[in-house]
């Protein structure tokens, strides 16, 4: 079990008051009474943006204080739009980029702060050599609240590079900067240290891991980088065109620029890249027109690779096991036609109603849905029993969701070794479960999103030791760090002929 980091006796909450601050940086924080009429002014010292910083303290307080914490997206969404909230929309904007960054960059927070106060062991002069595996071990986010806010969100700004205007309070700060700037030039030095993961806002205790799939998937000393700094930021939010709708759209309407042209009329800030749609940041695509009318979803560019690993075809019988609200459920339908059929199956109801939602938005009518919760085979529908089996079965198994760790930064912090063992035993048997559904000369398709070898290719090798009948067509990870997208990972086997 993880211990926290507790207060340390020169800790951060002797802020402003430390011996070794220069004097010139003393008056770095303004006075408190100076502090809050500058926050109250919005924009005060002409920078853009006007979250001030009670505001930010209070939310990343508050975020801390959630026992069982939701996807962070979700939960700001609730916050700045809370009735009683004046936040505009500029404010949001800031806040919502800060309290990511935060939660990126909490844990390089904690080490500068021990480095500045050589605590717990650290020092800023060999932070390249230090170990860093043990001290993560030792780590949990609760240690970012021993901190001073002042510090915390100094370090959190030197890092994100933004010119976010509630941390004046701290805009001078030598000493920090000093060794900022030291740490970054050992960085530098060497990028693919435990040191540098910190620095990215990985856990430096996921270096074993990430080199192990770096030499599995032959990645390049470049190409780990490449993944790290992606690690940093969000990727950018994929588009997929629904097939099913996009006839319902006049003749000139349906290329991709002409899609792009229409959600840009709509505020949407889409973009052309590699033949595909995406939008930055995301604002306003669910409210688009498109969007509404089912001709454009939200979906992932691995993910679409994934379902594109079933080849699904008009009059296919496919079973996606894992479906989930049905991202890949309605890209096989897309490809479908309405001809043929889709059972989706999930642990939970809710989840296959959004489904049943989301089909009926995007016209897809091949597509029903049970629940399935992996204790024993799937009963066969009939007219799937006639034929021995699915032609095609998607496992999209539950997983550590190591690949959209970018988008969803908080939970590479909750992941444990205790979660992966137990994960890792839920997909062999969801696994296990599904193949007797798969017809003779049928399409067995293992997916993650997560690029730990552990969930992937050690899952399909031991199923494949168990189940002769089944053989490896392919295996690969998706995405990041060639594409700028989450990082999965899709295998596809095939079932002998009776
Ligand atoms: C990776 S998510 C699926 C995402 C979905 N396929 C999509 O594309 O949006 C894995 C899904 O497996 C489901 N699941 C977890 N344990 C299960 C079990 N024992 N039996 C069936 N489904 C399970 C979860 O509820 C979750 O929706």
């Amino acid at each position: 079990m993880r211990k926290s980091h507790g207060p340390a006796k020169n800790s951060g909450s002797t802020f402003g008051k430390s011996k070794q601050r220069p004097a010139k940086s003393q008056s770095s924080r303004p006075p408190q009474k100076q502090r809050q009429s500058r926050a109250a002014s919005g924009s005060a010292n002409g920078r853009r943006g006007s979250g001030d910083e009670a505001r930010i303290i209070q939310l990343w307080s508050q975020w801390q204080s959630q026992a069982v914490k939701p996807p962070l997206d979700r939960w700001l969404r609730g916050q700045l739009r809370a009735p009683r909230q004046a936040d505009s929309a500029d404010n949001s904007r800031t806040l919502s980029e800060a309290m990511f960054s935060a939660l990126r960059f909490q844990q390089l927070a904690c080490a500068l702060e021990d480095m500045l106060n050589e605590r717990n062991g650290v020092s800023a002069s060999h932070a390249a050599e230090h170990d860093w595996q043990s001290w993560d071990e030792q780590w949990q986010p609760a240690a970012a609240d021993t901190m001073h806010p002042s510090a915390f969100w100094y370090w959190i700004q030197l890092r994100s590079l933004q010119p976010w205007n509630f941390v004046r309070m701290v805009r001078q700060d030598e000493q920090r900067a000093h060794l900022f700037a030291n740490i970054e030039h050992q960085v530098k030095a060497k990028p693919l240290s435990p040191l540098a993961l910190l620095w990215h806002g990985v856990r430096p205790s996921f270096l074993p891991l990430l080199q192990q799939r770096a030499k599995r998937s032959q990645w390049s000393d470049s190409d780990l980088q490449r993944f790290l700094q992606m690690q940093n930021g969000f990727p950018p939010l994929w588009l997929r065109i629904n097939d099913l709708r996009l006839n319902e759209l006049a003749a000139d309407s349906r290329d991709l620029k002409a899609l792009q042209l229409r959600l840009q009329e709509e505020g949407v800030s889409a973009q052309l890249r590699d033949d595909h749609l995406c939008a930055s940041g995301g604002r306003g695509v669910n409210s688009s027109e498109l969007y509404r009318n089912g001709v454009i979803e939200i979906q992932d560019l691995a993910s679409q690779q994934i379902a594109a690993a079933l080849a699904a075809r008009p009059g296919d019988k496919i079973w996606d096991a894992c479906a989930g609200a049905g991202g890949k459920t309605l890209a096989l339908a897309a490809k479908m036609n309405n001809k043929g059929a889709v059972v989706a199956t999930d642990l939970h109801q809710h989840k296959l109603d959004e489904l049943k939602r989301r089909a009926s938005r995007a016209g897809a009518r091949n597509v029903r849905t049970f629940l399935w919760d992996a204790a024993a085979p799937l009963r066969l529908p009939q007219e799937i029993a006639r034929q021995q089996g699915f032609d095609k079965v998607l496992v999209d198994a539950p997983c550590s969701s190591a690949g959209t760790w970018r988008r969803n930064p908080d939970a590479r912090w909750r992941f444990n070794s205790a979660d992966s063992n137990e994960l890792q035993q839920i997909q062999r048997n969801i696994l296990t479960q599904a193949a007797p559904a798969v017809r003779p000369d049928g399409i067995l398709v293992y997916a993650t999103c997560s690029w730990q070898v552990s969930e992937n290719e050690d899952i399909v090798s031991a199923f494949l030791q168990a189940n002769p009948a089944f053989s490896l067509q392919s295996q690969q990870m998706l995405g990041a760090p060639e594409d700028d997208c989450d990082c999965m990972f899709v295998a596809v086997m095939k079932k002998a002929g009776s």
